[in-house]
């Protein structure tokens, strides 16, 4: 085989998340490797300052690097996870899902505060919809912000004195090698991640014979979760458009491995929420039909707890929206 043309968007975190990858196809398949960057609508619209449309599952940064896929241009495509949309792309495969960082978000703020030393009324930015719910939830008296921009121009926020905290990824900022500007790592009981966070997602054409090579990058582990997370996100998707979150995370059981899932609905202003947890044994580590049915199930619990009721008040009206049975109230104090 030749040199692998990997497709890369051109943020630092892209090429950076891209050259680990590179580094896994030398090591593994013994493949040279060349890094192929490709500008995606969702860099040129940031980099214009015209606002995203505020989901992730629209793909805006996907589709021009599965275009560049399609056309032959590159070999395989590395995007993050959480920015895949749930829907699958014709022509496109999941060749491997790599090792996940870890998934959980961080606070970076100013003087190293952690979100309980903020006063009340401090500036918290995030373009986040999950974040921005999940932080009204807490009940903290917090000002959330939109931002947008890469995670640079968000840290740059706080250094500037505009924000005095954001929330993001704490994979990002390990991967860009910028976790020394992290001042609390939140817990996933407070703040549970976007589906996927912390993972990469390796595409190739479907039918290229690489697509079985790559199954040499994929962690198993991952995958399973990954695969649960999502799964419950498809199926949350079909009957709310609220923020959601989910982990799942494999254990080591007594009888073989289980896979455990946590995921959460809120309404956009937080003051509403249902969360719910469930596992499955996984009796062999690649059974992703076991994670499919959990994430599957995990959902419908949600559904059926009233997750696609979890609608704040739009702003012109005045009564918030009634809490729906089986939802927890959130009480900001
Ligand atoms: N929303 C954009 C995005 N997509 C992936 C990451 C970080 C890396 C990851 O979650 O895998 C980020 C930045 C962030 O959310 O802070």
């Amino acid at each position: 085989m030749t040199t692998l043309r990997i497709g890369t968007r051109r943020s630092v975190l892209a090429t950076t998340q891209s050259e680990q990858v590179a580094a896994l196809v030398r090591d593994r398949l013994g493949v040279d490797t060349e890094l192929v960057e490709v500008t995606t609508e969702g860099d040129r619209s940031q980099a214009a300052g015209t606002p995203l449309p505020q989901s992730p599952t629209t793909g805006v940064f996907v589709s021009a690097l599965r275009d560049a896929l399609l056309a032959g241009e590159v070999d395989l495509a590395v995007h993050s996870l959480k920015d895949l949309p749930t829907y699958p792309q014709e022509g496109v495969t999941l060749a491997a899902v790599p090792g996940r960082e870890d998934p959980r978000d961080v606070v970076v703020a100013r003087d190293g505060l952690t979100l309980g030393e903020l006063p009340v009324g401090s500036k918290v930015g995030t373009g986040s919809p999950r974040r921005a719910a999940q932080l009204h939830a807490l009940g903290l008296g917090l000002d959330v912000v939109g931002i947008r921009g890469n995670v640079d121009t968000r840290i740059g926020k706080v250094r500037a004195g505009e924000v005095d905290a954001v929330v993001l990824a704490r994979a990002g900022l390990a991967r860009i090698g910028r976790l020394d500007e992290v001042s609390e790592v939140l817990d996933p009981l407070q703040m549970l991640p976007a589906p996927g966070q912390g993972a990469l997602a390796v595409e190739a054409r479907t039918g290229d014979p690489l697509v079985e090579l790559l199954a040499a990058l994929d962690d198993p582990a991952t995958h399973a979760a990954v695969v649960a997370e999502r799964t419950a996100l498809a199926t949350l998707e079909g009957g709310c458009s609220a923020p959601i979150g989910a982990l799942a995370e494999v254990v080591e059981g007594e009888e073989g491995p289980e896979l455990w899932l946590r995921a959460t609905v809120l309404s956009d202003d937080g003051t509403l929420a249902v969360r719910r947890s469930a596992s499955t044994p996984l009796p062999t580590i690649t059974d992703r039909d076991a994670a499919a049915a959990l994430g599957a199930s995990l959902a419908q619990e949600l559904l059926d707890e009233g997750a696609d009721q979890l609608r704040s008040a739009p702003e012109a009206t005045s009564s918030p929206a009634a809490p729906t049975a089986g939802s927890t109230e959130v009480h900001n104090a």
